[in-house]
Order: structure tokens, then C-alpha cells, then sequence
């Protein structure tokens, strides 16, 4: 570089000079931006975990969840999770009828061990809700005063645990299908509408939301986001604003087609459409069946077509018995006992099985001997084992023939039991509304996590040390070499 002359006017800077000042300009208002976020958005948060309970009173047995969120996050969406569960032994509370006393008595040991779980200073602040389920629905349907009385046992019995009462109840089949769907697209994270998924969402046309499947033993859900509109039944929609967003959810529970309920019709139909007496046998006792099965896979699939009555629709479509079926729309999660008899038949694994394929599977297994059956799965108990072949041709039989769901759209069910580590049912989205942790709002952006602080701290420093470095390199090399550069 020419020594500068000596004239009146100012030597001009050269382009290495001026880049070197802007970035060393910048670097010097990142550092202080990140002062001045460490100083007022980096104080730790006091650590606080919440606890929640809610029992499930299903028609074949009672499960008490555990739910932990941490305090500071209660309002953003996949942070309640399961931490414990706990099968109460012996049959659902609908079973107490006739020993209505004894209902709340069989939920002590299951309390006690949430006590275990939780820490004993959090016991009073605790809730505990208990819902029930078709089987109490049907208590109450056939009577109402033995209903009264099983719900009045179970409430001095958890009025009487350590925990925060909140309630026990029967839910309606509505509920149950909306909380059914809200857990699992909480659990899957659909709610959230931040940043790039909400980016994400807009780009692609497919459906938000998960539609949710549950098949329990006396009832089963059907709820899933519909734009049918307008709608030709109101009563089976729901409205939803969640996280800043709304929905237009349509639901229906139908009572008596769960699984268990399902066998009783179909071996009720059995006994009426029979000629032979071997099923009339005087020698058991009164209400008991002794059943010869025959392992014919269609015959028992078209036995259980009987049971689902397609012939009225007064509306545009249907799914059975006159109840309104909007198009189906978007993916299905399916839970409960959908979960439980396709993963014991192996055809879950996220569903990778062409329709046609679990109809063979499932033929297969009805077509094996029962003593060949009980060998291979000793393991397993007799009750269910006995009942996988019925379940297995009722669960196709409900989705293809009651649903419709066919060749082209069965890949869009997948069959779950767990999302992380909670169990998929209709417990985490009865007790998040609850305890109002579903805003309507969007809530306003977290401040900045730790790791971003850290993230961006390391950023800006790099930045602001090879700035130094390239400045000194350029400013202090040999004025020979300088002289190449400029
Ligand atoms: O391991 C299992 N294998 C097969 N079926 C199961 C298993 N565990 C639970 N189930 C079934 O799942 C269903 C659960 O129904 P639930 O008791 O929740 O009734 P609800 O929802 O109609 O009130 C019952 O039919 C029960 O027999
Ligand atoms: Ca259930």
C-alpha cells in the first residue's frame, strides 16, 4: 500500500475497512442484546411438578392414571404425561351392583399406591376425578337407584384418600369420544400451531388432527374433525377453540357395541335363530352358555354383520342403525380394545398391512383348534384368548362394514396403545379440560429456553472473536504483504 499523501481532503477508507467497523458495529450490538436478554429472561424457574389423578370406571375394570407436568409449563400442549397406572382388581364398579358397598372398597389399594407415587407434601393439592363409562350407563338405564348407590361408595371411598376430591361421575358417550380425541392429538403434538409446524400446516392440505377410534366393552367412539357442512345431524357436533384455534369435531357413541356387549347380542341372536337344543341345556346354570365353537372366520363375520342394521339412512350417509356419518376425514388413531386384539394378532406395527392381509391373518387364527390355541398361548388369560377370534372379525366387521372404511383408506387407521408414555384414551383430555390446561388462546411465546440462550451466546461470541481475529490479521500483518492485499 502507497504511503497516504498529504492533501486537503480525507484519505478514503477502503471496503476491507468498512465491512471490518459494520461487523465489528454488529457484534458489539449482539453482545449487548445478549446482555440484556440474559439480565432479564434467563433467571432460573423454580422447579414444580404437579400431579393429577383420574380413575377410569370402565364396564370390565377400573385403571387410576397418574398424570406430572411441570408447574411453569402448565399451559403448553404435550407436557402432561403418565406416570403411573394401576388396575384395580376384580370388575368394574358397574359389576358392584348387587354388593353396591363393597364398589368404593376395591379402589383402596390402587389410591394407596398413588400415594407411593406422589410426593406426600403434594397429596392435598392433588385432584382426583373418577369417570364413568358405558357400563355405569347401562347400570343407570336399568337401574338408577343401584347406580346411585355404586357412585356414592366410590366417592366416600376417594372423599377419604389424601387427595383434592373433584368428583365422581358417569360421562356421556360425547365425552368420552371428545376426550378420546383431544388426548391423542394433545399426545401427538397436532395442537401445536408455533413457528414452522403452523408453517408446515399451511403448505400441506392434509387434516391437522387425528380422528380417534375407541372401542371399550360396552361402547364404542367414533370422533374425528369433519368440514361436511352443514352438518345434517347437529347433535353429533362439537366445537372446539384450542390454542388459538377451532374445531368442528364430530363424535358419536354407540352404546351396546363395545366388545363384550357386541358377543352378548350376537350369542343372544345365536340362542333365538338356533333349532338345535344343545344350546338350551337345562344342566347349566340359568344366564350361563355353553358355546360349540366352529372356527368358520365368514360364517362368524356374517353373523356379526346382523347386528349392525344398514337398512334405514335419513340422512345422506350413514354408518349403522340410522346414526349420521359424515365422509371420513384424515388419519385415525385407533386405542383400547381396537389396540389390545390387533396387537395380540400381530397387525399393528403402525399398520403396515394391506386390508385384505388382516382379513387372512385373523381367518388364520379363527381357523386354529382351541387346544392347539390354549398351547401356543398358555400365557395368555382364557377369557380373552377365547374371545380374540370374535373380537378380531367384530373389530373388521365395525370398521368396514359399520364405518366403512375399505381397501384404499384402512392404511389411514393406526392401531396404538401408548403415545410416549401415556396410555391413548379418553383420562388425560377429560382431566386437561378439567383443570383448564387447554387454553383457547395461543399462549404467549415462552421466553428464551436456556439451550437458545446458550445457542445464541456461543453464536454471537464466535462471530465477535474471528471478527477480532480477521481485524488483526489485517491490521497487523507486514506492510509487504498488506501491500497484496489492498
Ligand atoms: O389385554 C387385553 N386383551 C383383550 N381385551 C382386553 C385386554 N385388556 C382389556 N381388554 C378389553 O378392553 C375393553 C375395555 O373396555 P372398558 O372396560 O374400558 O369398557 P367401556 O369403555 O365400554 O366402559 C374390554 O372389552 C376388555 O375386556
Ligand atoms: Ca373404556
Amino acid at each position: 500500500m502507497d504511503e497516504p499523501k498529504v492533501t486537503g481532503t480525507k484519505p478514503k477508507m477502503s471496503w476491507t475497512r468498512k465491512i471490518l467497523l459494520i461487523l465489528g458495529f454488529l457484534s458489539t450490538l449482539a453482545a449487548i442484546a445478549l446482555i440484556t436478554v440474559a439480565v432479564t429472561q434467563n433467571q432460573p424457574l423454580p422447579k414444580n411438578t404437579k400431579y393429577g389423578i383420574v380413575l377410569d370406571a370402565g364396564s370390565s375394570h377400573t385403571n387410576l392414571y397418574v398424570y406430572e407436568w411441570p408447574a411453569e409449563k402448565e399451559n403448553d400442549t404435550g407436557v402432561v404425561q403418565q406416570v403411573e397406572v394401576c388396575k384395580v382388581e376384580g370388575p368394574g364398579i358397574s359389576g358392584y351392583s348387587h354388593d353396591t358397598e363393597n364398589a368404593g372398597h376395591s379402589l383402596v389399594q390402587c389410591l394407596r399406591q398413588a400415594q407411593g407415587v406422589i410426593p406426600s407434601k403434594q397429596h392435598q393439592e392433588t385432584p382426583v376425578y373418577l369417570g364413568a363409562t358405558a357400563g355405569m350407563r347401562l347400570l343407570s338405564l336399568e337401574n338408577k337407584n343401584a347406580a346411585d348407590k355404586v357412585l356414592s361408595s366410590v366417592e366416600k371411598t376417594l372423599r377419604s384418600a389424601p387427595f383434592n376430591f373433584q368428583g365422581a361421575r358417569i360421562i356421556s358417550g360425547q365425552e368420552e369420544g371428545a376426550y378420546g380425541w383431544i388426548t391423542i392429538n394433545y399426545l401427538l403434538g397436532n395442537f401445536k400451531q408455533s413457528g414452522w409446524t403452523k408453517l408446515l400446516h399451511s403448505l400441506k392440505s392434509v387434516s391437522e388432527t387425528s380422528g380417534a377410534l375407541d372401542l371399550g366393552g360396552a361402547s364404542t367412539q367414533i370422533t374425528f374433525v369433519s368440514d361436511e357442512s352443514p352438518s345434517e345431524s347437529p347433535e353429533n357436533l362439537l366445537y372446539f377453540r384450542l390454542y388459538g384455534k377451532d374445531y368442528r369435531v364430530y363424535t358419536h357413541s354407540f352404546l351396546c357395541y363395545g366388545k363384550d356387549q357386541a358377543l352378548q347380542q350376537k350369542l343372544a341372536r345365536d340362542i333365538q335363530s338356533t333349532e338345535s337344543n344343545s344350546i338350551h341345556d337345562p344342566c347349566f346354570h340359568q344366564g350361563q352358555l355353553y358355546v360349540m365353537g366352529e372356527g368358520n372366520y365368514e360364517k362368524c363375520r356374517r353373523s356379526i354383520q346382523n347386528l349392525f342394521n344398514k337398512t334405514s339412512c335419513p340422512y345422506s350417509s350413514c354408518s349403522f342403525n340410522g346414526i349420521y356419518l359424515p365422509p371420513l376425514q384424515g388419519d385415525f388413531g385407533a386405542f383400547s380394545a381396537f389396540y389390545f386384539v390387533m396387537n395380540f394378532l400381530n397387525l399393528t406395527n403402525d399398520n403396515p398391512f394391506a386390508l385384505d392381509k388382516v382379513a387372512s391373518a385373523v381367518q388364520s387364527f379363527c381357523a386354529r383348534p382351541w387346544h392347539e390355541v390354549k398351547e401356543a398361548y398358555h400365557q395368555i388369560k382364557e377369557k380373552y384368548l377365547s374371545e380374540y377370534c370374535f373380537s378380531g372379525a367384530y373389530i373388521l366387521s365395525l370398521l368396514e362394514n359399520g364405518y366403512e372404511f375399505n381397501k384404499e383408506n384402512w392404511q389411514r387407521i393406526h392401531f396404538l396403545g401408548k403415545i410416549g408414555s401415556s396410555d391413548a384414551g379418553w383420562t388425560l383430555g377429560y382431566m386437561l379440560n378439567l383443570t383448564n390446561m387447554i387454553p383457547a388462546e395461543e399462549p404467549a411465546a415462552p421466553p428464551l429456553s436456556h439451550g437458545s440462550y446458550v445457542g445464541l451466546m456461543v453464536l454471537c461470541s464466535l462471530v465477535l472473536v474471528s471478527v477480532l481475529v480477521l481485524a488483526w490479521l489485517l491490521f497487523h500483518k507486514p506492510k509487504c504483504l498488506q501491500k497484496g492485499i489492498v
